[in-house]
């Protein structure tokens, strides 16, 4: 609920107040509230410090080798290439964060959240290139003002700020596609529940990486037809995938670059995965327009991706989101109305929000061409 401006700045000046602070700590009835504040917003201060050990303990493989049971400090150091003491400071860090688990005698296992990592590569894989990202974001204010032209994540993402996208090779486009084929395992299962493709003979998705999400659903609806269009390199990951996986006639990967190159026709539901995000207001309904007008009528279009003002997960789409976007140098996210706005623009006509089990990681938007 949003207080009235008088009451607002009222709260404010009382908070902020150093006497107001103390006496909020002591008294039992607003303790606990103000213990809890107070340790969050020591964690927003220490955050980066958090991310450098987790950074650590991926780097040293920490949690796989948790994974073979408890271990005493001395047996875990050689095996994580640390000297004791660091092996020791590390484990009782890690521990403090429940990455790991203190089980007395100097003896370690995996903690509830470390136990998360090991079921989940995908995220070590985001740890690890956020080191790109934590580099391009040494100076924020230098970033919001736009004064760094050099930015390691721009390199990174081999399409941002290029003209000809689709001449990114092999090697250009071969890191960012593999940190989106271990992270769309998390996603394409939530999406698929949520939105069912029972009912629809062939799906496209539009730059769709090496094809997870297109295999993902294939295997759920063998009836289904699915073509995947992406940049040459990456499309020519995806046909591969397509041949490991054995799906035949039934799944085609098609090179090109959406802003120049016409869509494949055929399908009557198209995805936009993780896509719209990734490009700036003048841009990301161009991605939008394509799938419009390639679906016929009363075709479908799934657009799937974190959004601004997620309800239980604010800082993901505004903080997480919105700086790593920015230090990417392309794209915001966005709230489902600014979304749905945009695909009515383009010629959609009905735009509903489907819920996901997982809303900080996707959420989903359907739309129906006019
Ligand atoms: C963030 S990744 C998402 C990939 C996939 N949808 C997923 O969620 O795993 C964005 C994708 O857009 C593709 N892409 C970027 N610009 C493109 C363009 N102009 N035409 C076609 N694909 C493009 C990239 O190659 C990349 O695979």
């Amino acid at each position: 609920m949003r207080l009235p401006e008088p009451l607002l700045a009222l709260r404010n000046r009382v908070l902020s107040k150093p006497e107001f602070q103390r006496w909020a700590s002591i008294f039992p009835l607003t303790r606990p509230r103000a213990q809890r504040r107070a340790r969050e917003l020591f964690d927003i201060v220490a955050g980066f410090v958090y991310s450098q050990i987790l950074q650590a303990c991926v780097q040293v493989r920490l949690f796989e080798i948790l994974a073979e049971g408890t271990q005493s400090v001395d047996e875990l150091a050689p095996r994580l290439g640390l000297p004791v003491e660091g092996a020791r400071r590390l484990l009782r860090a890690a521990a403090s964060l429940e990455l790991a688990e203190a089980r007395g005698g100097d003896r370690y296992a995996l903690g509830e959240l470390g136990a998360a990592m090991v079921g989940n590569p995908g995220i070590a894989a985001m740890v690890e290139h956020h080191a790109m990202a934590y580099a391009d974001l040494k100076d924020p204010v230098a970033l919001l003002r736009g004064e760094l032209p050099q930015r390691a994540l721009q390199g990174y993402w081999a399409y941002v700020g290029t003209e000809a996208p689709a001449a990114a090779g092999e090697q250009a486009v071969s890191g960012y596609s593999e940190l989106m084929a271990q992270s769309q395992r998390l996603i394409a299962d939530d999406v698929l529940d949520a939105y069912s493709l029972q009912g629809h003979r062939c799906l496209l998705d539009v730059a769709g990486g090496d094809g997870t999400f297109l295999v993902t659903a294939a295997k759920r609806w063998p009836h289904l037809r699915v073509i995947l269009f992406d940049l040459p390199a990456v499309a020519e990951r995806a046909r591969a995938r397509f041949q490991r996986e054995g799906l035949g006639d039934r799944a085609t990967a098609i090179g090109g670059d959406v802003r120049r190159d016409p869509l494949p026709e055929g399908a009557d539901v198209v995805s936009l995965v993780r896509v719209l995000h990734d490009h700036d207001d003048h841009d990301a309904p161009n991605f939008a327009r394509a799938a419009c007008q390639t679906l016929p009528e009363g075709g479908r279009l799934l657009v799937a991706e974190p959004m601004s003002g997620t309800p239980g997960a604010e800082p993901i789409g505004d903080a997480y989101f919105g700086f790593y976007l920015l230090a990417m140098g392309s794209g915001r996210p966005r709230t489902p109305a600014e979304l749905t706005e945009m695909l009515l623009g383009v010629g959609f006509d009905r735009v509903r929000q489907i819920r996901t089990i997982r809303p900080m990681l996707t959420q989903l938007l359907v739309a129906q061409r006019a």
